[in-house]
């Protein structure tokens, strides 16, 4: 707020100066100019009357007008708009330099100008022109012939479309050569600095797309057209060409140029983004010289003349809040864009006092706005550029920041990966192990399993098998001779049951020991197993020293015979044990038949045992049946 402060204090500062200054020149004028010898350049303005919003057209009518309706103006006299003007100065010619003269009106638009040199002295024209006409390279500049001596009065009519302000001044040639050379020269580089920024920052457009250049492009060409329009160098170069255009130059390229200033503002400030009083000021702003410009067939020019001079003057202190605020607020851009804006700012500031009369008017006011606008064109397209880098590192950083954290996580994805693909491993090694163990486990349980059944089929052969003598044990036999009995009934075949006791089994216990007797009962036990056939036949130890052979599918003859040959085989069997050796027989009960129903097979075994009791009591060492 400080800086604003002291920004708004300059400008009232350099107003007041200038008011001063033009007050204090308006105090010491004399009633008549006076042309001698000593000076070469002598100004107008403090001894100008004039005729406001007179209807005369004629110098003969505006002759005839008596003094009193000629009004005196301190300053360059603001004639108002759109009328013919007329100005009267006095003069007293006392032997001038030269008689090569130059009227120069500091005032660009207007239609033509007429201007009338009266001897007072004889009250007759002895010079005119209607209409004036300029000097080649000077559309502002117009000769005059000066007489060498005597009391005159010079009249000068002016013809405008707009408003005319009129800083006249009398130049010899001589100094207007100079200071038309020095003027063009600040011209072309005025236009030529334009330009080159023009150019410039439209090739960075056309490279980048960057709109800010191109809004700045916009508001570089307003303030070309601006300048042509206040200057003398529009009537130069296209004056007479475009009547229409005559009348609306300045009404037009005012509303434009602060339009695409408060557009490049807006733009450069991103003040559409702000949340604050900026974002509506400017968007108002905008609203109004839009406004003010589309108005211009419609408006009359002295009114549009007077809204334009209040806003741009209100627009100057409002645009130098903005960019002010805007730099307090901590942009840089906002620095940038006070530096640039402040002299001119301060430049148009005083032009619009000199416009409106509060200072006395002269052209010097636009040529200090011109330095101001190439001061601030050149300011302006160095922030841009400090702008658009400031951008670019910032993009440069953002997209370093972000190609970091890429790759921070392209890393940690990485580290995931790899956590995956261990947790993987691990849980493949695992798998594996498990497996491992399983099938180990399993084989284990397999072999477990085998040996089990191993076992178990041990068992089952213990359980089913006599332990002295191998041959099946009673319990099995029992349940093997139900099935081959109810095999028999059903493939009717010839069932003979052979039932076998040893003789005098106690004697042999007693004569030769038990241990003897076992072996006797293992060796006869081979003979019946090798004497049948084991896989039909059924061999079992019945009791202690008797067995029970059951001989399925064979004749009474087959079953007998067989009996026959294991009696004599047992008989001849040589039993060895303990360094001894003796003889035993055998008692054979024979019993065969078709069994016809299961119920017959306790019977079979009954008469097999009567057989064997038979072959006993007949005197054993035989078979019975
Ligand atoms: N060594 C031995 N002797 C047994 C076994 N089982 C039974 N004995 C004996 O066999 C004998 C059977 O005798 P007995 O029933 O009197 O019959 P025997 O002496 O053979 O006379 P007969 O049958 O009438 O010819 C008994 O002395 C039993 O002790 C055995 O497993 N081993």
């Amino acid at each position: 707020m400080q800086m604003i402060a002291s920004v708004l204090g300059l400008i009232l500062f350099m107003a007041s100066s200038l008011m001063l200054s033009s007050f204090s020149g308006a105090t010491s004028k004399a009633p008549y100019l006076e042309i001698s010898a000593s000076q070469s350049h002598y100004v107008l303005t403090p001894y100008q009357s004039f005729l406001q919003n007179t209807d005369q057209a004629h110098y003969e009518d505006v002759n005839e007008l008596s003094n009193s309706v000629w009004q005196q103006s301190t300053n360059a006299p603001h004639l108002g708009v759109n009328l013919t003007q007329w100005v009267r100065i006095p003069i007293q010619i006392n032997a001038p330099k030269t008689d090569k003269w130059l009227l120069e009106v500091g005032w660009p638009n207007f239609s033509y100008i007429d201007w009338y040199l009266k001897d007072q002295a004889t009250g007759k024209l002895i010079d005119h022109q209607v209409p004036a006409q300029s000097t080649q390279n000077d559309q502002l500049s117009f000769p005059i012939s000066l007489p060498s001596t005597g009391s005159y009065m010079l009249y000068i009519k002016v013809v405008g479309h707009e408003k005319i302000i009129l800083p006249l001044a009398l130049k010899t040639l001589d100094i207007h050569d100079q200071e038309i050379h020095i003027r063009s020269l600040l011209t072309g580089l005025f236009y030529g600095v334009l330009c080159a920024m023009l150019f410039y920052n439209l090739s960075l457009y056309a490279f980048t797309h960057e709109s800010n250049y191109g809004a700045y492009c916009l508001y570089v060409i307003s303030i070309i057209f601006y300048t042509l329009s206040t200057s003398s160098h529009y009537i130069s170069f296209l004056h007479g060409h475009f009547d229409w255009f005559d009348q609306y130059a300045y009404r037009i390229s005012v509303p434009i140029a602060f339009l695409s200033a408060a557009i490049f503002i807006r733009k450069f400030l991103l003040l559409s983004e702000r949340n604050d009083a900026t974002q509506y000021v400017s968007k108002v702003a905008i609203l109004i010289w839009t406004m003010i410009f589309l108005m211009t067939p419609i408006m009359p020019a002295t009114w549009q003349i007077w809204i334009i001079d209040i806003f741009a003057f209100t627009s100057c202190v409002v645009g130098l809040w903005i960019s002010s605020f805007v730099w307090y607020k901590g942009d840089p851009s906002g620095k940038y864009i006070t530096i640039a804006w402040t002299p001119l700012m301060i430049a148009t500031f005083v032009l619009m006092m000199g416009l409106t009369n509060i200072i006395s008017f002269s052209m010097n006011l636009y040529y200090l706005q011109n330095i101001a606008f190439t001061v601030e064109v050149l300011l302006i397209s160095t922030a841009l550029a400090e702008r658009i880098n400031r951008e670019r590192q910032e993009r440069e950083e953002a997209q370093a920041q972000s190609i970091y954290y890429e790759q921070r996580s392209v890393e940690a994805r990485q580290r995931e990966i790899t956590a995956q693909q261990h947790a993987i491993e691990v849980e493949r090694t695992a798998k594996e192990n498990l497996e491992q163990q399983v099938a180990e486990q399993t084989s284990e349980l397999k072999l477990a399993m085998y040996s089990l059944t191993q076992a178990n089929t041990e068992l089952e052969i213990m359980s089913q098998t006599d332990g002295l003598t191998n041959l099946i044990n009673r319990r099995h036999f029992d349940r093997k001779f139900t099935e081959a009995f109810d095999r028999a009934i059903d493939a009717k075949w010839m069932m003979a049951i052979l039932m076998l006791d040893i003789d005098f089994f106690k004697k042999v216990n007693d004569q030769h020991g038990h241990q003897a007797g076992d072996q006797c009962l293992r060796d006869i036990s081979a003979i019946f197993q090798g004497m049948t056939d084991d896989k039909c036949d059924l061999c079992a130890r019945y009791g202690g020293e008797e067995f029970c052979i059951v001989l399925p599918n064979r004749t009474k003859e087959q079953a007998y015979d067989i009996a026959e040959s294991i009696r004599q085989a047992v008989a001849e069997k040589e039993i060895r044990y303990g360094g001894e050796m003796f003889h035993v027989t055998i008692s054979i009960g024979l019993y065969n038949a078709v069994p016809k129903h299961h119920s017959q097979r306790d019977k079979f075994l009954k008469h097999a045992d009567e057989a064997l009791y038979m072959a006993k009591r007949n005197g054993r060492n035989q078979v019975a049946s």
